[in-house]
């Protein structure tokens, strides 16, 4: 920044800086003798993939959390499989996630198994309004054990949270079985925002954790986390 500035108001030391690109090195650039490096803008690259059968409001989450809007109205099913990207800031670090939105329809199974093994992450959806969504967890999980990386981080999310008439999932079977396959659990609701964000903060800092931990430091606890962003929001976030 202190660079750019001082390249707007001084004419004569923008005609004398040379910018030179180095074999490995493209942000650096010298004048004389000094170098300059340029800061680097996303510090590293982060692949987040959205699971879950179709219909549970994964390309809703996603557009939710992208865009800051709900997809209302009627349902088109994702083909194949889609991204977008998002860069994160987790504690002045920049986290580029890019987020694939997968179809939940059985047919393109085979298009989604190739894409597991560059995971980094799995965001696990069920609809808490749609018994079989959360019966299938069983199923997508064992997928997951088969197609994804060993170490790959998994959140189970319970969305469609905004709807009570017509909810047949309660929160506390969704923690039960989070907690038999060990994975972080939370409600999330693309409609209204609840725990949207939470969810993906959560898993960046994982990410960022795994990827620039000093040796001796403690491992990051995802669902503490979690729980304690929600306890200090009240319970709830948007
Ligand atoms: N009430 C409510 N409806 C939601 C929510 N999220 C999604 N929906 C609705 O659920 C339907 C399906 O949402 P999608 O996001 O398209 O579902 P999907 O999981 O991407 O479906 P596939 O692309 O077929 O895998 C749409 O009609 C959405 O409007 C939510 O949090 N609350």
């Amino acid at each position: 920044k202190c660079l750019k500035k001082c390249l707007k108001s001084h004419q004569k030391t923008r005609e004398l800086l040379l910018k030179t690109y180095f074999a490995n090195h493209k942000n650096v650039w010298s004048l004389g003798s000094l170098t300059f490096y340029e800061p680097i803008h996303c510090h590293f690259l982060s692949q987040v993939m959205l699971v879950g059968d179709s219909g549970v409001g994964k390309t809703c989450l996603l557009v939710r959390f992208k865009d800051g809007a709900f997809l209302a109205g009627s349902f088109i099913s994702t083909v194949g499989i889609d991204f977008r990207n998002k860069v994160m800031s987790i504690d002045a670090v920049k986290v580029k996630l890019q987020i694939w939105d997968t179809a939940g329809q059985e047919r393109f199974r085979s298009v989604t198994h190739a894409y597991y093994r560059d995971a980094h992450a799995l965001l696990l959806l069920y609809d808490v309004t749609n018994k079989a969504s959360f019966d299938n967890i069983r199923a997508w999980l064992t997928e997951i054990h088969e197609y994804a990386q060993q170490d790959v981080v998994v959140m189970l999310l319970g969305n469609k949270a905004d709807v009570t008439h017509d909810r047949v999932v309660k929160r506390e079977e969704g923690e039960k079985l989070a907690k038999e396959f060990g994975v972080p659990f939370m409600e999330t609701s693309a409609k209204s925002g609840l725990n949207v964000e939470l969810a993906f903060t959560a898993v960046a800092r994982e990410l960022k954790h795994r990827t620039m931990k000093e040796p001796d430091e403690p491992k990051f606890q995802l669902q503490e986390y979690v729980d304690k962003e929600m306890r200090t929001a009240g319970c709830c976030r948007s």
